[in-house]
């Protein structure tokens, strides 16, 4: 059994205990002037003598209120599913009847908005599911994850050569319904739209009559594969994994995904093609196994992940774990931790979305402007302290329908494998090493020096990593090097150059987007430069203006479907 992931020390320790000092403040500090005589009048920073409640008639995001009202139905699991489609049914129709009110706020036609986009909510369950009947050797962990389980569906036709199969790799919660089924193209039986629903399908971006589509529930995820919600012991446990679960890589999802295409017998992708975390992925995977992936798509996320994003997630964690429901991971018996859920999910959809967006979206309105002049009591309506700007009552509502239907514990552990990926040599070579060790007799984590063509079936070949000095490709990177010039100013372009050699030879897109917070386009030309500097031939780069963000890859067909489907051709 792989030991637990190690629990954040603030978990771990009484807080009495912490030994954490501020620094002294320095001259900068700022404090809040103190109310003096002479500014006695005003209320900056005094507090209201008389705080306005939330408003008793209901708010138009969010039907829970400010958390004031009673707790929400805890949410479905993953396992308890079955049987419950009703209750499924009936938060999906509470979230559409949120977004119909959010359109009718905006002036929009009810038709399908940007918000729903965002991700499916509440997919419906995956129909296919692989299960390994091998153990998987973990990055980060001395003993290997027993046999697991992979939930995945398909658009499209397998080719009679196998060539013609696109792999799909997913952001953070987004489940494998990528476009509705119901129909003979798809192996979904669901018509509900999914998270590409525009990107994907005959005719689209991503054209299911010429394409063999499959997109999986990624690994520690809670949509089917297994993840920290699945049984424990593994297999019909009684209770959950929790935080037992091994520490994840963003490797081990696509050495897991390996192995799905091994059992779909597609020895060669004609593309890998991911976003956010599965931006990440796709690239883990043109490195494990170049051979095995005709092109590679990274949009919207990086080749190391930057700090900024690493805070944002650890800000996300921090609260979630600061819910006493959370339980240290073990709440599966018990009311799932909602309210620190919900907060994690405002700060992120802060980093999914962009100011720019809610500036046209909402601008500086204010429910209490908005509706009429006096309240339900007849008093006249003032500013009040639950969400009143409507870019607050929106991320309420985006922290209310996430909290409902998403694993707490999914979200901490793909979150932080997302925080530890490094394709950098340094950070390879060290991983190599570590796992290599621990699992001598297991297919290696190739180093970043490994010539191409090390397949991860075959046995390991103690003489091909030895191969570093004499590497030819080393020497044609250093001749790029002379040629070609970066836009990157980035320090840590060279080591990343190097880790990423092995994709020297595969067709690279690299999409980023000038608003999106969380994977600036710092990062993405950071990796479009490295890749180049492989000697790449191959690399287009696209940098997107627009006002969405982050979740830009979600909405914008015409520029991220058209760059895809160029990309394809
Ligand atoms: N909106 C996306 C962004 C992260 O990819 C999500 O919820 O997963």
């Amino acid at each position: 059994m792989p030991p637990r992931a190690t629990l954040p020390r603030s978990v771990q320790l009484p807080s009495n205990k912490l030994t954490w000092k501020p620094p002294k403040p320095h001259l900068a500090s700022y404090h809040p002037p103190a109310p003096t005589a002479s500014s006695s009048s005003t209320t900056y920073f005094v507090p209201p003598t008389s705080p306005q409640l939330p408003p008793r008639r209901k708010p138009i995001f969010n039907p829970g209120g400010f958390g004031l009202q009673s707790s929400p139905k805890p949410a479905p699991s993953p396992r308890s599913w079955k049987g419950k489609e009703k209750e499924i049914e009936e938060i999906q129709k509470k979230d559409d009847e949120l977004r119909r009110d959010e359109e009718r706020l905006e002036g929009k036609e009810s038709t399908k908005g940007k918000e729903e986009a965002e991700a499916c909510y509440v997919p419906p369950p995956a129909t296919l599911h692989f299960h390994s009947t091998n153990q998987l050797p973990l990055l980060y962990s001395p003993q290997p994850l027993p046999p697991f389980q992979i939930a995945y569906e398909t658009w499209g036709k397998l080719n009679s050569a196998r060539d013609n199969a696109i792999l799909l790799h997913t952001g953070l919660s987004a489940s494998s319904h990528v476009a509705s089924g119901g129909n003979d193209v798809s192996t979904s039986t669901s018509s509900k739209p999914g998270w590409w629903e525009d990107f994907v399908g005959s005719g689209k971006s991503i054209d299911t009559d010429k394409f063999f589509v499959i997109c999986t529930n990624v690994l520690g995820g809670c949509f089917g594969s297994t993840g920290p919600s699945s049984p424990y012991p593994p297999g019909d446990g009684e209770t959950r994994w929790a935080t037992r679960f091994p520490m994840l890589s963003i490797h081990d999802m696509t050495r897991a995904q390996l192995d799905l295409l091994d059992y779909l017998k597609i020895d060669k992708l004609y593309a890998s093609i991911g976003s956010s975390m599965g931006g990440m992925q796709s690239i883990s995977m043109a490195y494990i196994a170049p051979e095995r992936v005709g092109r590679v798509a990274s949009i919207s996320a990086s080749g190391r992940s930057g700090l900024n994003g690493v805070g944002m997630r650890y800000a996300q964690r921090s609260v979630l774990m600061a819910d006493p429901n959370w339980n240290r991971g073990f709440y599966y018996d018990g009311v799932p931790p909602h309210n620190g859920m919900k907060l994690a999910r405002q700060i992120a959809t802060i980093t999914y979305r962009s100011g720019p967006e809610w500036e046209q979206r909402f601008g500086r309105q204010m429910l209490s402007e908005q509706e009429a002049a006096l309240d339900s009591d007849g008093n006249p309506d003032v500013p009040r302290l639950s969400p009143d700007f409507l870019i607050e009552t929106y991320l309420d509502h985006q922290g209310e329908r996430f909290c409902l239907t998403y694993d707490a514990n999914s979200m901490i552990y793909l979150s932080k494998a997302m925080d530890l990926f490094d394709m950098s040599s340094t950070a390879l070579t060290s991983l190599a090493k570590k796992f290599n060790t621990a699992y001598p007799n297991s297919n290696p984590f190739p180093y970043p020096s490994d010539p191409v063509g090390i397949s991860v079936s075959l046995p390991r070949n103690e003489n091909l990593l030895k191969f570093k000095e004499n590497d030819k490709n080393e020497i044609e990177i250093k001749k790029k090097l002379k040629k070609f010039i970066p836009t990157s100013k980035s320090p840590h372009l060279s080591e990343l150059s190097l880790g990423l050699k092995r994709l020297k030879d595969i067709p690279a897109l690299v999409l980023g987007v000038q608003s999106d917070v969380l994977f600036p386009v710092e990062q993405q030309r950071e990796l479009a430069d490295a890749l180049k500097l492989t000697g790449n031939q191959n690399v287009t780069y696209y940098e997107l203006g627009g006002v969405w963000g982050h979740d830009t890859f979600l909405l914008d067909v015409q520029n991220v479907g058209g760059a895809i489907r160029g990309f394809l051709h």
